[in-house]
């Protein structure tokens, strides 16, 4: 029982936008004249750092915050005046908000039942409901869980209970708050790839709001990156990572983080870790490359290569990158890396990016 074809209650995904959605909390400006179109069907992440307006953007395309000016628009009608129906919308929380006196099974299957106690005749009947609830049991290796109330499981058993609650009703708004952020390495694996399969299947519109930017890169069709309350880039991951719009954009997603020095204007100049190659011996730097040099600080084993914090000759840190099967540098080593014109990212003073 893990693969039953799409119900007939699946729509396709919707597309929403939001215009000059500005949100205060007394003086605090939580989001501040947002702009964005979240395509139909796509897999869009936002992400930024702590406080930026995340939780709040997605608070309001669920309808429990309102927006202080500006509109939300979800396919084509205001959702202020008609907000999406509980049907047609799921969310799953940071805290999982499950039901503290239901079993499991009737947590996962309370959207369902629901529906049928609304409408008998073409409510979902008791063994599709059943069927269903097996189904979300074994995707999320929920089995042997169902009669079980949440207090009885752990942070990680409760969020996939939240999840398959959300998941269970294909719905065509899917928002998620950082819902595999309790799972351990496994889970949180099997969880993404569950919830990448749903997204294609079904083609749900899904929001994930995510602290983890290696997630948001990897799953994400769209990348929207905030900052205190605005979006300062959003395009697919491939451009935000290879195009950042600003140093901020530009020092926020990557891991390692793109390497980043001041310019004698007042600028910054970057470059990607992954983007450097090591000059050995006396190497020359290609024609029109950039060349960098520094000394060995502190070598970290990542099991499949090493980061090398290095400092070049003023004391500024970079981080380097050294795959496996390479000869492995080491503390105190005299180094040399080019790195192609072409992966150099330079920003203004004001942390624009110049040029392509
Ligand atoms: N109900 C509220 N009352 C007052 N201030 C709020 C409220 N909700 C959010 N804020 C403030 O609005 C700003 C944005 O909060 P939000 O929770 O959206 O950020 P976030 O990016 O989701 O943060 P985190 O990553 O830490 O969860 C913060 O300064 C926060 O303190």
């Amino acid at each position: 029982m893990t693969a039953l074809a799409p119900s007939p209650r699946a729509t396709r995904g919707a597309a929403i936008s939001l215009q000059s959605v500005t949100r205060r909390f007394g003086t605090t400006v939580a989001l501040d004249g947002v702009d964005l179109r979240i395509p139909a069907g796509s897999l869009t992440a936002i992400v930024g750092p702590s406080g930026c307006g995340k939780s709040t953007l997605l608070r309001l395309l669920a309808g429990l915050e309102r927006a202080d000016e500006g509109r939300l628009i979800a396919d084509g009608s205001d959702l202020s005046t008609h907000p999406l129906g509980t049907r047609d919308l799921a969310m799953v929380f940071q805290d999982y908000a499950l039901f503290p006196r239901m079993s499991v099974e009737r947590n996962i299957s309370f959207g369902l039942r629901l529906a049928r106690r609304h409408d008998r005749r073409s409510g979902p009947d008791p063994r599709f409901i059943d069927a269903e609830v097996a189904r979300m049991a074994d995707l999320f290796g929920l089995q042997g869980l169902l009669r079980r109330r949440p207090d009885q499981l752990s942070g990680g058993q409760r969020q996939r209970v939240a999840l398959a609650r959300a998941v269970i009703r294909n719905p065509s708004l899917l928002l998620l708050d950082e819902p595999l952020s309790a799972l351990d390495v496994a889970l949180r694996a099997s969880a993404r790839a569950e919830i990448l399969r749903l997204h294609r299947d079904l083609g749900t519109t899904l929001v994930l709001v995510t602290h983890d930017q290696q997630e948001a890169l990897s799953m994400a069709t769209e990348l929207v990156v905030m900052n205190a309350g605005r979006i300062v880039q959003a395009g697919t991951p491939d451009q935000v990572y290879r195009r950042p719009a600003s140093r901020f954009v530009a020092g926020f997603v990557g891991a390692p983080a793109m390497n980043l020095f001041a310019t004698p204007d007042g600028g910054t100049r970057g470059w990607r870790p992954h983007d450097a190659r090591l000059l050995r011996g006396g190497a020359l730097a290609a024609p029109g490359s950039l060349e960098v040099a520094g000394v060995v600080d502190v070598c970290e084993y990542t099991g499949s290569g090493q980061e090398i914090i290095c400092r070049d000759a003023e004391g500024v840190p970079f981080t380097l990158v050294q795959h496996e099967g390479e000869e492995w540098l080491r503390a105190g080593d005299a180094v040399r890396v080019e790195v192609p014109a072409a992966a150099v990212h330079d920003f203004a003073p004001d942390g624009s990016r110049v040029g392509g």
